[in-house]
């Protein structure tokens, strides 16, 4: 059921970015509604991380805007982000679990229960009191997810990541983004890997050099795509 504060669909509304007077992404349109994961695909450089930084907020667009559905006075506390090198503080597993539910509000009582549930939903909670920056790359990327799986967004933004992870470690971390997509969180994350997104999309968004070339369901993207720019990129042929 729809939660009373819920804030998707999310809009994005004629989005541009430009820096040092290049246009990164230009004239992107598209609605992003509660369902199965949606994978931004494209080749490096196309805008894809530019793309995810503005719906998450932390770039203002150089043209157009970002518009949430619903009455929520703030609709980024219903947004959490994973970024491809988690940042974790100088701390244990659990008290880098702890610190954003405290920033949040919660009460100890409430931190402790999150904390627990997210350790479970990761398989951490035997690594609990380690030094969050003692653990090896796979780990802490699950303990990023962790962190922001504990603050129970309605949309997870995820940058690439499992770009430095081995299969094994990969393997875990799209586990754990499935059992997040099957408890109702929307999760949209770039990537430039195929495979994966065969893996988990349920919907689309290519880019290429700064324009939303296509958005639909998977399965029709991977069997007939509807531009010439995907259909290379599928085959693995060297776009840019
Ligand atoms: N803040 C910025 N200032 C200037 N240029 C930027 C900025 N952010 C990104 N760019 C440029 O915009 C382009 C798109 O970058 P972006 O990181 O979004 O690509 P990407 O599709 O995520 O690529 P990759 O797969 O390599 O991560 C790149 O050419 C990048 O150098």
């Amino acid at each position: 059921m729809r939660a009373p504060d819920a804030i998707l669909p999310l809009r994005a509304e004629g989005l541009g970015f430009r820096a040092g007077g290049v246009a990164v992404l230009q004239d992107v349109s598209f609605t992003l509604a509660a369902g199965p994961p949606t994978l931004i695909l494209g080749p490096n450089g196309a805008g894809k991380s530019v793309l995810l930084r503005l719906l998450h907020g932390l770039l203002a667009p150089s043209a157009g805007r970002v518009a949430w559905d619903g009455p929520a006075p703030d609709p980024r506390r219903h947004q959490a982000m994973v970024f491809q090198r988690p940042v974790l503080l100088r701390r244990s597993v659990l008290a880098n679990l702890r610190y954003p539910l405290f920033l949040a509000g919660l009460d100890r009582a409430e931190q402790d229960a999150r904390a627990a549930e997210a350790l479970a939903l990761v398989g951490l909670e035997a690594l609990a009191d380690r030094p969050a920056r003692r653990l090896s790359g796979g780990e802490q990327q699950r303990l990023a997810l962790a962190r922001a799986a504990a603050l129970r967004p309605e949309v997870l933004f995820l940058d690439e990541p499992c770009a430095s992870l081995d299969p094994a470690a990969t393997g875990a971390v799209e586990q754990i983004i499935q059992a997040l997509a099957a408890r109702g969180t929307k999760l949209v994350m770039t990537t430039h890997d195929l495979a994966q997104a065969r893996r988990l999309a349920g919907e689309i968004a290519f880019l290429h050099r700064g324009r939303l070339l296509e958005h639909g369901p998977a399965a029709r993207f991977f069997a007939s795509p509807e531009t010439g720019e995907a259909a290379a990129f599928l085959r693995g042929e060297l776009i840019w």
